[in-house]
């Protein structure tokens, strides 16, 4: 997806033209970060012994590097989760300057780790499906004791959203249609399989389902519908 992106931004001549130099970040001269980004899929003391069950489960099915450095070919891949992954894009740390410098993930803008939302995505790009673990935290408490249900509808328009963003490049959602089947107690760690339903020019649909995490129970039900966009689409309206 950021790839797209970065293909994207070289089409933009009136961006680049305003943009000082946009280099291959493997080529920059003076990487202006003392360390790696953060990435937030990495599994944390707050994990439970369910959530580290599951996140091993897809990890042995993932791409990996073997001991002669060479890939082993596998169905599934994790993807990696930044706090504004746009900025780690070729050329985007100055399109993250560019875009409201501040702005953060809204899913991963909690230092507390295990209060909010724990998840790590895994990929099946030749299924066009993903799954996510999820292990609500307690700061998402909407009814006694229960996720509250925006909190649900904002994994499952990340999760939908990555999967549609992963496949067809940049995307914005413009529907999500959401039945809560049954209520989620706060700190359950669920999975939420979302896959591609079809594509129709601009437009990809997209269902998802979220599951206990041996899938017996069903918690929530979706359907969304993606839209591609170009990147000048997101200074359209910015002030
Ligand atoms: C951006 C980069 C993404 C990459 C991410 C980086 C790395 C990943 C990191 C972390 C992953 C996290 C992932 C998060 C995901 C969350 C995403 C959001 O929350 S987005 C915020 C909420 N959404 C909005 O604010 C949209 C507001 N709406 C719009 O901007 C426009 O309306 C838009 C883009 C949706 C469509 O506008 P048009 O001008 O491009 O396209 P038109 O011509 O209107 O529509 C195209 C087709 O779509 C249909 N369409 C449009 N809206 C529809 C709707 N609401 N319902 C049904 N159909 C609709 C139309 O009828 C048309 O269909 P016909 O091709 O003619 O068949």
């Amino acid at each position: 997806m950021l790839g797209h992106i970065a293909r994207s931004l070289g089409r933009l001549q009136l961006l680049q033209s305003s943009l000082p130099s946009i280099r291959p970040v493997s080529t920059m001269a003076l990487w202006p970060f003392s360390s790696q980004p953060r990435d937030f899929s990495q599994p944390n003391s707050t994990w439970s012994p369910e959530m580290c069950k599951v996140y091993d489960h897809y990890n042995t099915l993932c791409d990996t590097d073997t001991e002669n450095k060479e890939r082993k070919r596998a169905p599934w891949r994790k993807l990696p989760s930044y706090n504004r992954s746009i900025k780690y894009a070729t050329g985007g740390i100055h399109l993250s300057k560019m875009i409201k410098a501040q702005a953060r993930l809204f899913t991963r803008n909690i230092k507390e780790q295990g209060a909010t939302f724990e998840y790590v995505v895994f990929v099946n790009k030749e299924e066009k499906r993903c799954v996510c673990v999820f292990q609500a935290g307690h700061l998402l408490e909407g009814a006694p004791g229960y996720v509250h249900g925006g909190a649900i509808a904002t994994m499952i328009d990340t999760v939908t959203g990555t999967l549609a963003g992963f496949l067809s490049g940049p995307i914005m959602t413009a529907n999500l249609n959401i039945n809560y089947r049954n209520p989620m107690p706060l700190g359950s760690v669920v999975l939420i399989h979302s896959a591609l339903d079809q594509i129709e020019r601009k437009k990809q649909f997209i269902t998802c389902k979220v599951t206990s995490t041996d899938e017996s129970k069903l918690y929530t039900e979706a359907t969304a519908l993606f839209v591609s966009i170009s990147v000048d689409h997101l200074f359209g309206s910015q002030n």
